[in-house]
């Protein structure tokens, strides 16, 4: 093919409104001054407690304002991507690029095997030559349970995949399409009668593999079915054991093959193995064992990873991730192709905030902008040299036609699953550089941060692809408690990576661009927001029962910067909210949750690196539990808050609610039965502080004083935070 008729497979588009959001940056920049010069000026004259509540408001304002400087990089010019598959199945459709699918799971009980084979039917069914694709599944919850349905899932593939193809169906997790359907179609009489049978077929399924996890074990009589059983036989415990591997579909088998006579994806179980005195470093660890086992078995160029319960939503997602690789001009430095984590059970308001609409929508736009998004763990695919390791060069061109002139490998199943135990081994990476150089990096609670950092710093860039039907499709929390857990782990990681070697403005030094580091520490700094914001729901909430003021009178001219501040800054946020598909009460929640993610994870997640690095505690991963009780799952349809668990967080959410709620009653009082209007102008824009935050706190007071039902806030809590509240209070009058 000439150069002129080159036609590009993707392209990028600056987002509109730009001008508006450097409008709105420059006038706040201006508020912002004003609001130093304010306190600088006004500094108190007398006063010891006055004085030094005023340098701890100033401080929190100084790194609000810098941390807001930081979160324009990634809002400053984003971009979107779009791609062309006609023309890469016009040009490349006999050559298209083999992949290998990773899916990650630990558990089988906070993940159960039926979410987890539908994720798995969902990739195996993706529109694309299947005898390109190579399932993994890589199970460290090391479960026969687990292995029997990815068992049952290999014979259902050979129905589900010709039904998919033929009728087009989206998406193709079966129980989610089965679900989103509830009528039989009417329409099509072939159709419907297809679809009525395998709806049966995987009722079925789904009916036999439920009944061996209430039985807890694989009833005997299935055990016949699969060889791959013995190895439970042998006493093979989660914690204990050697590597399991069983190849359930060898797609390079003539007889490998569906209803329909077309070939299969390969399927491939794998258990890594265990040893309890071998760190066995988490889900980084199970990738890459998955890494150097697919290398043998079918070693694809193209890698993609998902956790267990994001299954695919668009089955086109491979071929679009495909454009991304082989255009023949700007394909060279892609490292990888990451789609943002959409959630198919958040509720319409979302009220844990689950979502990260704006960083899905917008932020990770902006990154891409400044030399690539984030590596988020899930829905992204890798060029496996650059996952394993290597650096960037302009020789790094890959010809995708002699690629696939590759032959596969000639041993057969049963010689590659012993040959391939060894690299699923505890000793194999001994002395390697697997954890460090290679592969996923280890030592780290948000292990895909960091490496998706250090692939860019060895040259790579990478992309951000958010097709508008989405690409993937994961589970959310459902209760308050488990949410702040995860971002718990997620912000400790965060912060490490900040206060490590691996510092984005020092690791990144001279190997990613400034923007891009900077985009790093928009949420390596996460947690660091903490104390200012501990600090502004504790500190004024005292000073007005203590006669402090903190802030202009509502009469002074310098009122001003401190409205326009405060006003442009939330509905510009209420509007990025919006525009990224948000609703408004959704946008009220998304803030409360980020005030007590604030108040708990961030605090926990700098408590936790702290003991960490002091060598008190030792790395782990809890892992988010994928399911919930009925009452919890009923209360989370409702969008009722749930709190019914004894947990020192939400002591602290708590008692600073109280906190609030006392010292707002306290002065109001004091108003009323002295009208004193001098003392509201000075008092009012630390009431106004209060009164949000007694606003934003309606469900803590509602889930304190007024619930009976399960999800309450236990009693213990109620009677601890309020003496504690109480006591604040008496200590500062
Ligand atoms: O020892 C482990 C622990 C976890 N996992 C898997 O890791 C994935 C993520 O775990 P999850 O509990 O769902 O955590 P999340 O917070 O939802 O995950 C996000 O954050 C993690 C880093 O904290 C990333 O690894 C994930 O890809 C990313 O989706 C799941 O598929 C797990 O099965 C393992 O394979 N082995
Ligand atoms: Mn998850």
């Amino acid at each position: 093919m000439g150069k002129d008729d080159y036609l590009p497979l993707f392209e990028t588009k600056v987002a509109k409104g730009r001008l508006l959001h450097r409008l709105y940056a420059v006038t706040m920049f201006l508020g912002i001054l004003f609001i130093c010069v304010y306190r600088v000026n006004h500094f108190p004259a007398q006063g010891e407690l006055k004085r030094w509540a005023w340098i701890g408001s100033y401080m929190a304002e100084l790194w609000y304002i810098l941390y807001w400087l930081i979160t324009q990089s990634v809002r400053w010019s984003p971009v979107y991507r779009s791609t062309f598959k006609e023309r890469l199945s016009r040009r490349y459709e006999k050559v298209l690029p083999g992949i290998d699918i990773f899916v990650c799971t630990a558990d089988p009980v906070l993940e159960p095997p039926v979410m987890v084979i539908n994720t798995v039917l969902s990739v195996m069914a993706y529109d694309y030559p299947p005898e390109k694709l190579n399932v993994y599944l890589s199970d460290d919850g090391g479960s026969e349970l687990m292995f029997y349905a990815l068992l049952e899932a290999s014979q259902f593939s050979k129905i589900w995949l010709p039904f998919c193809r033929k009728f087009k169906v989206e998406p193709r997790s079966p129980v989610v399409y089965f679900s989103s359907a509830v009528e039989t179609p009417v329409d099509n009489v072939i159709f419907a009668k297809e679809w009525r049978t395998i709806k049966n077929l995987f009722e079925e399924m789904k009916g036999r593999v439920d009944v061996a996890m209430k039985l807890g074990r694989v009833p005997d009589e299935l055990r016949k079915q699969h060889k791959g059983f013995r190895e439970w036989e042998l006493g093979a415990s989660r914690r204990d054991h050697q590597t399991i591997l069983e190849i359930l579909i060898d797609g390079r088998d003539g007889n490998a093959v569906d209803v329909e006579q077309k070939p299969l994806p390969t399927l491939v179980y794998m258990a890594r193995e265990k040893r309890p005195q071998y760190q066995h470093n988490f889900k980084a660890g199970a990738m890459n064992a998955l890494i150097r086992v697919s290398s043998r078995i079918s070693n694809s160029k193209i890698i993609l990873n998902v956790d267990c319960d994001q299954y695919s939503n668009n089955s086109e997602s491979v071929r679009d991730a495909v454009c991304f690789f082989m255009d023949e001009e700007m394909s060279h430095n892609i490292a990888y192709v990451q789609y943002p984590q959409y959630l198919n059970n958040v509720t319409k308001n979302d009220v844990y905030g689950n979502l990260l609409r704006v960083i899905n929508e917008l932020e990770f736009p902006g990154a891409d902008a400044n030399g690539g998004p984030l590596y988020i763990g899930s829905g992204c695919f890798h060029r496996r040299d650059a996952l394993w390791g290597e650096k960037y060069d302009k020789e790094s061109k890959i010809d995708w036609t002699k690629e696939n002139g590759k032959v596969r490998v000639k041993e057969s199943a049963n010689v590659l699953e012993e040959t391939c135990k060894i690299l699923a081994g505890c000793s194999y990476e001994e002395n390697s550089q697997w954890g460090k150089e290679m592969g996923l990096k280890y030592g780290c609670p948000v292990e895909d941060i960091i490496t998706g950092m250090s692939i860019q710093c060895r040259g790579w860039r990478s992309v951000s692809f958010n097709p508008e039907r989405r690409g993937f499709m994961g589970v959310a929390p459902t209760s308050l408690l488990q949410s702040l857990v995860q971002h718990t782990r997620w912000y400790e990681g965060h912060i490490q990576i900040f206060m490590s070697k691996y510092c984005p403005l020092f690791y990144g030094h001279g190997n990613i661009p400034l923007q891009l580091q900077i985009s790093y520490c928009c949420y390596n700094l996460w947690a660091a927001n903490c104390l200012a914001t501990l600090f502004y729901v504790i500190v004024p909430p005292l000073c007005l029962l203590k006669d402090i003021t903190l802030f202009p009178q509502l009469s002074s001219p310098w009122v001003l910067p401190y409205a326009y501040v405060f006003i442009a800054k939330y509905s510009y946020s209420l509007g990025e909210f919006l525009w990224s598909g948000g609703t408004l009460k959704g946008w009220y929640n998304d803030q409360r949750m980020w005030l007590y993610k604030r108040l708990t994870s961030y605090l926990y997640g700098i408590y936790g690196t702290v003991l960490r690095s002091l060598g008190f505690s030792k790395l782990s991963f809890d892992i988010t539990s994928k399911v919930a009780d009925d009452d919890v799952s009923l209360r989370y349809e409702q969008e009722i808050m749930e709190f019914g668990t004894v947990s020192f967080m939400f002591n602290i959410l708590a008692t600073i609610a109280l906190l609030n709620l006392l010292a707002f009653i306290w002065i109001m009082a004091r108003l009323i039965i002295n009208t004193r209007t001098k003392e509201a102008d000075s008092y009012a824009l630390q009431m106004i502080l209060s009164g949000l935050v007694i606003v934003i706190n309606r469900p803590v007071y509602v889930g304190l004083f007024f619930r009976t039902d399960r999800g309450r806030m236990p009693s213990s809590i109620t009677y601890q935070s309020l003496i504690l509240a109480t006591l604040a209070c008496l200590l500062a009058l």
